[in-house]
């Protein structure tokens, strides 16, 4: 419906969420539009995982909405929304360490009735081409990583959530998978959480602010950058 093509890919209203007293979400806004790389910030303990749990239906909310391509997937089962086309790649490594990146790679797309052909082609875009029949346990940390990218997109994803994706990488490594969401962001809609400021401002097309389960700010990554609350708030006036 022309409505719905308007519609941006992913919204959240007035998202609340409490763990006992401590309001993890305390009433979050966001806008996702569609095709571009959005990166969430904010400070440890602000309420980035939380959140990026609820987009992904491992939590549900207590108050307030989860909108996806025009549809309300509040209640929606994890599963559901991942044949909805809204995949996760997990910050804790999930790759079979025994099996081949060929074959885990091929277990995810199997599990969508994909072929062969479509793991090859996983394969060349996450940049492993060259450690096809390479156990993944056997692969360096950098590479991993990639490997797991490759896991969410053998579900042929619309919107990507990655948390994370730079962790614990060296330079060369952190290089590779900026290069690897450069070109991931030209087909499908991805949103990020990454403490790497100078990856963020870099591939992000708009950035997100959430400071105490709240987004502060939303918008240009020059804009956010400038903006006296978030300065104040995070990235520190110097
Ligand atoms: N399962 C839980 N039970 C109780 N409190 C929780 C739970 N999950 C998160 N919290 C609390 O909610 C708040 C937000 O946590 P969350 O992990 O979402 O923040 P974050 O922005 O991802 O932090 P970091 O950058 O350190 O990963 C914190 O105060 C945290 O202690």
């Amino acid at each position: 419906m022309a409505e719905h093509a308007q519609a941006p890919l992913l919204q959240l209203a007035g998202l609340v969420r409490h763990f006992g007293g401590v309001y993890a979400l305390n009433g979050v806004d966001l806008s996702v539009e569609r095709g571009e790389i959005h990166a969430l910030i904010g400070p440890n303990g602000a309420g980035k995982t939380t959140l990026i749990h609820h987009i992904s239906g491992a939590m549900h909310p207590d108050a307030g909405s989860v909108r996806f391509d025009g549809a309300d997937i509040t209640r929606m089962a994890m599963h559901t929304r991942v044949a909805h086309g809204l995949a996760r790649s997990y910050q804790i490594t999930n790759v079979f360490a025994r099996l081949t990146v060929f074959d885990n790679i091929a277990l995810a797309v199997e599990a969508r009735h994909g072929g062969g052909d479509e793991t090859q082609a996983v394969i060349e875009r996450i940049g492993l081409a060259g450690a096809t029949g390479v156990a993944a346990g056997a692969l360096s940390h950098g590479e991993q990583r990639q490997l797991e990218v490759g896991l969410a997109l053998a579900t042929a994803p619309r919107l990507l959530l990655l948390d994370e994706p730079l962790a614990g990488m060296g330079p060369e490594e952190s290089e590779r998978m900026i290069e690897l969401l450069d070109h991931l962001g030209r087909d499908m809609t991805l949103l990020l959480v990454e403490h790497d400021m100078d990856a963020v401002f870099r591939l992000a097309d708009r950035v997100s602010v959430l400071v105490a389960g709240k987004v502060i700010a939303s918008g240009l990554p020059d804009d956010v950058r400038a903006d006296a609350e978030v300065r104040r708030a995070y990235l520190g006036d110097t």
